[in-house]
């Protein structure tokens, strides 16, 4: 049976955003952080093909770290296939807002729906989506208020679609026009798959894209982009080029402490456009709309 290795060391929770502040900057792709608010525990984790790489890549970012961050020395286990696959799932949680809930597709036969609400149930796999994070949340609470205020005839495009969950909430809410590109193929994979969980197969146009391949020729009444702050900035034309007028662009994945960055970036190709944020934990989201 193929192995994974997985790659944990325990973090002081307060340290969090100062270590998905490093992992941004550095673009690292493989480790990530979880926490555990109940618990008031965190750990930076990552998975590998093998052993070797698992310790390159922790020796490659340790400089980073502020040795008081860190709570233990690291452990570098070796997981059978199947554990590595199921382990994300001790990590997601049925959540709701408004009238939609997002719940995890193995609770299928024992959670209850309140009468008048929808499901978008949700296998996340290795993609990022499960709404549990806050950069979601923000984009998933706009997403709904946006239905609700300006109605749902408006098309969609959602750039990073990693499991798919904003464009297939947006199905839900009664969106007819929707599009969803990931520069990740297995991410367009999990968002197609969970298409299919829904019965939504086909709802949504999905495909591999980047910001550039993903955006070329289209645009939107409702851009959505939940991707990490330097992306974003350094795709800013494309985005803004990508809205339809009194389109709105929602973006996310943006920290806190990056916000006033991105805003001026962003102000700066969308003079005019009116500019709202608000902040969720150390996460913010910025909107634009379009004259
Ligand atoms: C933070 S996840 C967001 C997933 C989901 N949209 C959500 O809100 O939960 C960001 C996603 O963007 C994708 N991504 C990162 N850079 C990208 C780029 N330049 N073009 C397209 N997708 C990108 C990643 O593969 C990842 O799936």
């Amino acid at each position: 049976m193929a192995t994974v290795f997985e790659f944990k060391i325990e973090v002081a929770l307060g340290a969090v955003p100062a270590i998905e502040d490093q992992l941004a900057e550095r673009e690292e792709q493989h480790l990530m952080v979880i926490e555990d608010k109940a618990s008031g525990r965190a750990w930076l984790t990552g998975y590998f093909e093998t052993r070797v790489v698992a310790q390159a890549s922790w020796e490659g970012f340790a400089p980073l770290m502020d040795p008081e961050w860190l709570a233990t020395e690291p452990v570098i286990s070796e997981l059978a296939d199947k554990d590595w696959k199921e382990s994300y799932k001790e990590h997601f949680k049925a959540w709701q807002f408004g009238p939609l809930h997002w719940v995890p597709v193995w609770e299928r036969e024992t959670f209850r729906l309140p009468e008048g609400d929808q499901v978008l149930w949700l296998d996340p796999g290795m993609a990022f989506g499960t709404g549990n994070h806050e950069t979601t949340r923000l984009v998933v609470e706009r997403l709904v208020k946006l239905a609700t205020e300006k109605g749902v005839g408006g098309r969609v495009i959602d750039a990073g679609c990693g499991s798919g969950i904003l464009a297939l909430s947006a199905i839900k809410l009664g969106y007819l026009r929707v599009a969803a590109f990931d520069n990740d193929p297995l991410a367009v994979d999990v968002s197609r798959d969970n298409a299919a969980l829904n019965g939504l197969v086909g709802r949504v146009e999905f495909y591999v894209g980047d910001l550039v391949t993903g955006l070329a020729g289209r645009q939107a009444e409702l851009l959505l982009a939940n991707i990490q702050a330097d992306v974003l900035m350094r795709y800013a034309p494309e985005l803004v080029g990508s809205v339809a007028p009194h389109g709105t662009l929602v973006l996310s994945g943006i920290l806190a402490s990056e916000l006033a960055l991105v805003r001026d970036t962003f102000v700066t190709q969308a003079g005019g456009w009116q500019v709202d944020s608000r902040v969720m934990g150390e996460w913010s989201d910025l909107v634009l709309i379009r004259p």
